[in-house]
């Protein structure tokens, strides 16, 4: 997909609050209803964690240089659907994923399919900033070293990580200070300096903003639309501004009540183009919920 370049428009500049319909961003770059190009893709995901079914029959493609915003209320199985994309749910205990996940056509979860592999490909950023207790510079450089990265010049690597988050200009005085210095916003810059590192080709972001103040926010958005030139984003947020300002597409999930044990399974309602989600949802369930009539 020729894609035209990520919007030079800054997040700063739209508002934090406002109406979802007016503030999509997609509204200056228009796609075609259905990604061209998948990256990666979900086929009747069924995710149990013991016996609980946490997560029914997920089918969801992301598209190529696509952000991706996945948002629904609280326990509906956002979390664990983006866990399953890098086969992070591998390292809970309990957890057991039935289905397909591919990755340009490759079934992560086939035999033989290194997960840490597969985590170089497809990287993670957590809810909370999680620098290590390291400088600056190690921090991203640890990757690199540790995954055996050919890297012809470590010192330009950082440089470039870090330029690509939007932090070099920041930090290129203290690399060799405590990451710990740097303000929470920055030290999610850093964590998303140090994914790049290591040159994945998907980024999926768990509430990456939910412990920041709208100014780090505002930064990490605008950082996330200008990666989208370079990598794909799959994102999980509560904020449906967030949702609204930054994805191409969205998929709501919700969780439905077992008739028996009541307990709540996790299901996607809907996956649009965002601003078809947020102006002209085309399932009730998703309309109650951007209209904050239920969630
Ligand atoms: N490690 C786990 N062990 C058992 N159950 C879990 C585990 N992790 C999640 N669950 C359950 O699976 C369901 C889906 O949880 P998940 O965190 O994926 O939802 P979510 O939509 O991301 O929620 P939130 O928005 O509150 O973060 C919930 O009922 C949750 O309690």
């Amino acid at each position: 997909m020729a894609n035209p370049p990520a919007t030079a428009t800054t997040s700063v500049d739209k508002p934090i609050v406002g109406s979802l319909s007016e503030v999509h961003a997609d509204a200056d770059r228009p796609l075609p209803a259905h990604p061209v190009t998948t990256v990666m893709e979900a086929r009747d995901l069924n995710v149990f964690y013991g016996d609980f079914h946490a997560v029914h029959d997920v089918n969801l493609a992301y598209g190529r240089n696509e952000i991706t915003a996945m948002i629904g209320p609280s326990g509906c199985g956002k979390s664990t659907v983006l866990r399953c994309l890098n086969r992070m749910n591998d390292l809970v205990t309990g957890a057991r994923v039935e289905g397909q996940v591919l990755y340009h056509d490759q079934d992560i979860y086939a035999k033989g399919v290194d997960p840490i592999a597969v985590r170089t490909h497809i990287g993670m950023v957590f809810q909370k900033p999680n620098p290590f207790p390291k400088s600056i510079y190690d921090n991203i450089a640890y990757g690199p070293r540790v995954t055996g990265m050919k890297v012809d010049s470590m010192d330009d690597l950082v440089e470039e990580a870090l330029r690509g988050a939007a932090l070099w200009d920041e930090v290129k005085d203290k690399l060799k200070q405590s990451a710990y210095g740097l303000s929470g916003g920055q030290q999610q810059r850093l964590c998303i300096a140090r994914t790049i590192a290591t040159k994945p080709d998907v980024i999926l972001m768990d509430e990456p903003c939910s412990a920041l103040d709208p100014i780090a926010t505002a930064r990490v958005e605008d950082l996330m639309i200008d990666l989208r030139k370079d990598y794909t984003i799959i994102v999980v947020t509560h904020n449906m501004q967030q949702a609204a300002r930054v994805s191409d597409r969205t998929a709501f999930f919700t969780a439905r009540p077992d008739e028996t044990t009541g307990n709540r399974t996790g299901l996607l309602v809907e996956y649009d183009l965002t601003s078809k989600i947020f102006s002209n949802p085309g399932d009730k369930r998703t309309e109650d919920y951007i209209s904050g009539r239920f969630g």
